[in-house]
């Protein structure tokens, strides 16, 4: 039982046990009337903030109130906490609804000129008041993800030098080898659920960013708070800092990470190692994700660790399982079935090979074998086809090694395999060119191209392109987000096909169940669950996605999905709720100030 002795402003509670029940200690404590304390009782990290504040016995207060950003509301503390908290005098005398500042945070930010001013502006709201900063985020998604997010993070990530104010996750460096439990033990939160973490190797498609990577984990994690409710506190992002091959960076002094080429080989293998035991160590059962390693040592370590901890890759996991939901709707346009298709990528790395490996298994689930199943499946990556007869192909490319003969150029083998679907994976901006959307336009009444490359520069065509050339018939999606395109007098709202449908709620479901594992199942699950958020309207308009304002409500149903397979599986830690929607929902973070006093 917990023993909680209340004294005005001094609060102290101690547990004599872990919670593996949160919703016991919210219930218990509303019960005594100290919810107030919470900055939103409800919720999985809400003993998080009870922790920390049983850590230092009293409830902060004064500057170091206004500095802590999960528990400061700025101009929203009421006159009776300002008095019993320690903050007269130390703000402005006017008390705003959080309606106000949200207007006041809109404000400032229309005003800002560029979107890298909009990315700082956001940044620095994080960093001193959470709950205003999600507010905002959450009820303004469609305008703000593409600031939080892909693109925008993707030039924050190349200028993240020059914009570094204040750190956010942990670095870790060879020179911690064997002290790496301990930087962990540094974090100020101490119920972790899910670390996202980055080698920088791969950011995106801009390739190596070394330790400025950390934009990417970083910006991963908000949106695990705003689309799928997971508590602030209960994420964090992990940057491993092995150096970087990337000249500019060497040779800039404002860099902030390693000025040393990559160190590769068995360091590198150890230092991931000693992570991933730490993390296991210092956090039990945390969720790992994978994010934007290189290809080779993303296969790998998914591969060396997918059986033993909870982890999944988002770029090979994640990517293949929105794609394949986009493919799904798109055959709610198109009619036939995933075995009827035909399926060219353009790009052989992470995101192509795993939407491959996916869509397989669904067609499996369809009565396919694994061998028609895969011929369904063709890969140009930088040496042309991937066939047979191509000498040296590395391990996971050989699934897809096909009989036939060598073509080098992409639009040769359009027509020479006549695709229904064209899926750009590559990081190379404009391969999608207007020859090859051409051809598909004259191979398929409704030719499917799918440009995910990210961010926005990277695209394989652009929204605009793929309408225009294809004379309004394709069926569209794209990595990073297009505005609307009117074609011929049609308007058309193109998907952004990314991973944030899938992750958010996958790690809500992990959560929730307390999975061991992240499985295939649970991937293809979330695939079906997002295609079946998407209506008839959506459709018609040419969103093969659900629109982003319905984000948590999708992650929501992906949750209940996941943490179901968790439990049919067996993987589950938690028994499971009567109902698990209900119980779910009731877990989500909703940014809203509550009283202190
Ligand atoms: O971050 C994104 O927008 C999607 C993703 O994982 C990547 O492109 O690496
Ligand atoms: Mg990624």
């Amino acid at each position: 039982m917990y023993k909680v002795s209340h004294d005005k402003q001094d609060i102290v509670i101690r547990f004599e046990k872990d919670l593996a029940d949160e919703e016991v200690l919210s219930k218990f404590l509303g019960h005594i009337s100290l919810q107030s304390l919470l900055q939103k009782s409800k919720g999985i990290g809400a003993s998080d903030n009870i922790r920390s504040k049983t850590k230092i016995g009293n409830f902060p207060k004064n500057f170091d109130l206004l500095r802590n950003p999960s528990l400061n509301k700025g101009t929203a503390f009421t006159i009776e906490e300002r008095e019993q908290l320690g903050l007269s005098g130390l703000l402005p005398p006017k008390v705003h609804t959080i309606d106000e500042q949200v207007e006041r945070i809109l404000y400032n930010l229309r005003k800002k000129p560029t979107d890298m001013e909009r990315y700082i502006f956001l940044t620095s709201l994080q960093d001193r008041n959470k709950t205003l900063f999600y507010r905002v985020l959450i009820d303004n998604i469609e305008d703000l993800m593409p600031i939080v997010y892909t693109p925008t993070v993707g030039q924050a990530c190349l200028e993240y030098g020059q914009i570094f104010r204040r750190p956010r996750g942990i670095y870790i460096t060879p020179n911690d080898s064997g002290k790496i439990a301990d930087l962990l033990g540094n974090w100020p939160h101490k119920d972790i659920r899910v670390i996202v973490v980055t080698d920088g190797e791969r950011i995106l498609g801009l390739g190596d960013l070394g330790a400025d990577g950390m934009g990417i984990p970083a910006g991963k994690l908000a949106l695990y708070t705003a689309c799928g409710g997971i508590h602030p506190s209960l994420s964090l992002p992990v940057t491993i800092d092995v150096g970087t091959n990337n000249e500019t960076l060497l040779n800039d002094p404002l860099y902030i990470g390693m000025k040393h080429p990559r160190i590769r080989g068995q360091v590198y293998q150890d230092l991931v190692d000693e992570f991933i035991m730490a993390a296991q160590q210092v956090y039990p059962g945390v969720l790992i994700q994978f994010e934007d390693f290189a290809n080779n040592n993303a296969f790998n370590f998914l591969q060396k660790y997918r059986d033993d901890i909870c982890c999944f890759n988002d770029d090979i996991q994640g990517t293949a399982s929105v794609t394949l939901a986009g493919l799904f709707s798109a055959m709610r346009i198109t009619g036939g079935s995933l075995a009827d298709q035909r399926f060219l990528f353009l790009g052989a790395g992470e995101a192509g090979i795993g939407t491959g490996d996916l869509a397989v298994s669904a067609m499996m689930e369809d009565g396919l074998s694994l061998e028609e199943a895969r011929k369904r499946c063709w890969f140009v990556d930088s040496k042309g086809l991937i066939v047979k007869s191509r000498e040296g192909l590395s391990g996971h490319k050989l699934d897809y090694a096909h009989d036939h003969e060598p073509i080098t150029d992409f639009l040769a083998a359009v027509e020479a395999l006549k695709p229904t679907a064209i899926i750009g994976v590559s990081g190379q901006p404009k391969r999608f060119n207007q020859a090859v959307v051409e051809a598909m336009s004259r191979i398929n009444e409704r030719p499917i191209i799918f440009s995910l490359s990210n961010p926005t520069s990277k695209a394989e065509c652009t929204a605009e392109e793929a309408y225009n050339w294809s004379d309004g018939r394709a069926i569209f999606a794209s990595g990073s987000p297009f505005d609307q395109v009117v074609y011929k007098g049609k308007k058309f709202l193109p998907a952004q096909g990314n991973n944030v449908y899938i992750f958010p709620g996958v790690g809500m479901g992990v959560m929730a169940s307390r999975a061991s594992q992240v499985t295939n199942e649970m991937f293809l699950a979330a695939a079906r669950t997002v295609a079946k958020e998407v209506s008839e309207t959506d459709l018609r308009i040419g969103r093969i996605f659900p629109p982003l304002p319905r984000i948590r409500e999708v992650s929501l149903a992906i949750a209940v999905e996941v943490a179901e397979i968790a439990y049919r599986q067996g993987l589950a830690s938690v028994s499971r709720p009567d109902n698990l929607e209900e119980y779910i929902a009731g877990l989500m973070y909703e940014p809203e100030y509550t009283s202190y006093v």
